[in-house]
């Protein structure tokens, strides 16, 4: 078996002095195998001497008949390493339609997300690199896909980091390790399964793989770097052509003269927006949809449980509310209030003879809620009220942003509307206090 250059510590060293600093609260992933249990153990030797904060977390999944036994073992392992332990028991969605292994990663990251470290230390290694890269291949990826896991990337939605610092080590290397430390670990009996494609890759495919091209793992992570690369730079190019993350998509941009381009823009702004990939032809019959009807049409192309919507010269995507779940967050008068899911913020400033009179905000129940449809507002004291629908159609309101627009409710009286305003009722009089509301959409919960 060809061995990388790089031995655990070296390799575990080496990563460690490029992205960890002294002081930094780290909390390694410890699902109680080999490769977490090798990560723990050198984190652990290497902490007083660098210096950071070491903790880990084991998430309980409740799936295998020997879930416990894994809890215990990281006990036991946390408890000789002195190292702080969390088990986070989450509940896996067994329907949840994307397959029990994908349920059981979602809710891994969900426990990762809530863990209170800057930086979340995961066992991958060299093998799994190599298996997830030829797995993307055989699935038809392109480069982002087959630019495989990086060593370091942001976890969204939160301000930590996810750290791989073993991605150069083989496994065979980190069971030498284990071995000459006298570490002990659980073998995952659903490792033994060659139903899962990442087991058939192991068990049946490296081995030959193995015996004819020795350096196969490290060869196929050198060109998931390239193509990581490559990747960085036509992401790079979309970004100075427009393609924004926070902003809807220009039109002009899928009118570039090269298909190639067209499609680039698309992809990009799909992937910002977390939609699955669609084929070739897909894409391009997308694109033809979006460009080619006339300025004043509606296009709306359902994808992935959202829709992208044209509205005159940009393209959207609408989450809802078709299909979305009622919602309700109470207000109890603070400065802000996180609206949950993908719905923003909404933050009350303090003013005088502006927004709604301080004096109603004290008593009754306040909450936001959606859209359900039938609202009416008076806006003016002397005028009847008015529909929502209208008053959001006047004031240019797009469509897909319709759904997502958070209202403001006392007890059953519609309150305020953002991009439309606050109830004549509820208005502030000169020279008196008030709170005006401003809604964030894009702030995180
Ligand atoms: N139950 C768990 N609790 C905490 N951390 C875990 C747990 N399971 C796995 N991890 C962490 O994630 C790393 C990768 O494990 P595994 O390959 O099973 O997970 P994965 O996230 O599904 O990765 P892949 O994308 O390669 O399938 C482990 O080395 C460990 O650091």
């Amino acid at each position: 078996m060809a061995s990388s250059r790089n031995s655990p510590s070296e390799a575990l060293l080496r990563s460690l002095r490029a992205h960890v600093a002294p002081g930094t609260p780290v909390c390694a992933g410890l699902s109680g195998g080999l490769d977490s249990v090798v990560l723990l153990h050198l984190l652990a030797t290497q902490r007083e001497a660098h210096g950071f904060e070491l903790s880990a977390l084991h998430v309980h999944h409740g799936l295998s008949p020997n879930a416990d036994r894994w809890a215990s073992a990281c006990e036991q392992l946390c408890e000789t390493l002195r190292v702080p332990l969390s088990i986070e028991r989450v509940h896996v969605e067994r329907d949840s339609g994307t397959g029990l292994e994908a349920a059981a990663r979602e809710a891994r990251y969900g426990a990762y997300a809530r863990a209170s470290a800057s930086v979340i230390a995961l066992a991958h290694h060299l093998d799994d690199q190599a298996e997830t890269v030829l797995l993307q291949l055989l699935r038809g990826t392109g480069l982002r896909g087959a630019a495989g896991m990086p060593e370091w990337r942001a976890l969204p939605g939160t301000t930590a980091s996810l750290w791989r610092p073993l991605l150069s080590v083989t496994r065979s290397e980190l069971e030498s390790y284990a071995k000459t430390q006298g570490l002990t670990w659980i073998e995952d009996e659903s490792n033994a399964s060659t139903a899962f494609d990442r087991n058939f890759l192991r068990l049946q495919v490296a081995p030959l793989l193995e015996g004819r091209f020795p350096g196969w793992k490290q060869a196929i992570s050198r060109f998931s770097r390239h193509a990581g690369t490559s990747a960085a730079l036509l992401e790079q190019a979309a970004r100075e052509e427009g393609v924004d993350p926070g902003s809807p998509l220009a039109v002009e941009l899928l009118r570039a003269q090269s298909p190639e381009a067209r499609a680039h823009a698309l992809r990009t702004y799909l992937e910002d927006q977390g939609l699955p990939m669609p084929t070739e032809a897909r894409l391009a019959e997308m694109t033809r949809q979006l460009t080619e009807a006339r300025e004043d049409a509606r296009v709306r192309i359902e994808h992935g449980g959202a829709a992208l919507v044209r509205h005159r010269d940009t393209v959207h995507v609408d989450r809802g509310p078709r299909g979305a779940s009622p919602w309700n967050v109470p207000w109890a008068g603070e400065e802000e209030v996180a609206l949950g899911a993908d719905r923003g913020a909404v933050r009350f400033a303090t003013a005088t003879g502006a927004g709604i009179a301080e004096r109603y905000t004290h008593d009754g129940t306040w909450h936001f809620g959606p859209r359900a449809g039938g609202e009416r507002i008076r806006l003016e004291a002397e005028r009847p009220t008015r529909t929502l629908k209208n008053l959001l159609q006047e004031t240019g309101v797009p469509d897909w942003e319709r759904g997502r627009l958070p209202l403001l409710f006392h007890g059953g009286a519609l309150v305020w509307v953002p991009r439309v305003g606050v109830a004549a009722g509820y208005r502030c009089g000169a020279g008196e206090p008030g709170r005006v509301p401003e809604w964030f959409p894009g702030a995180r919960a």
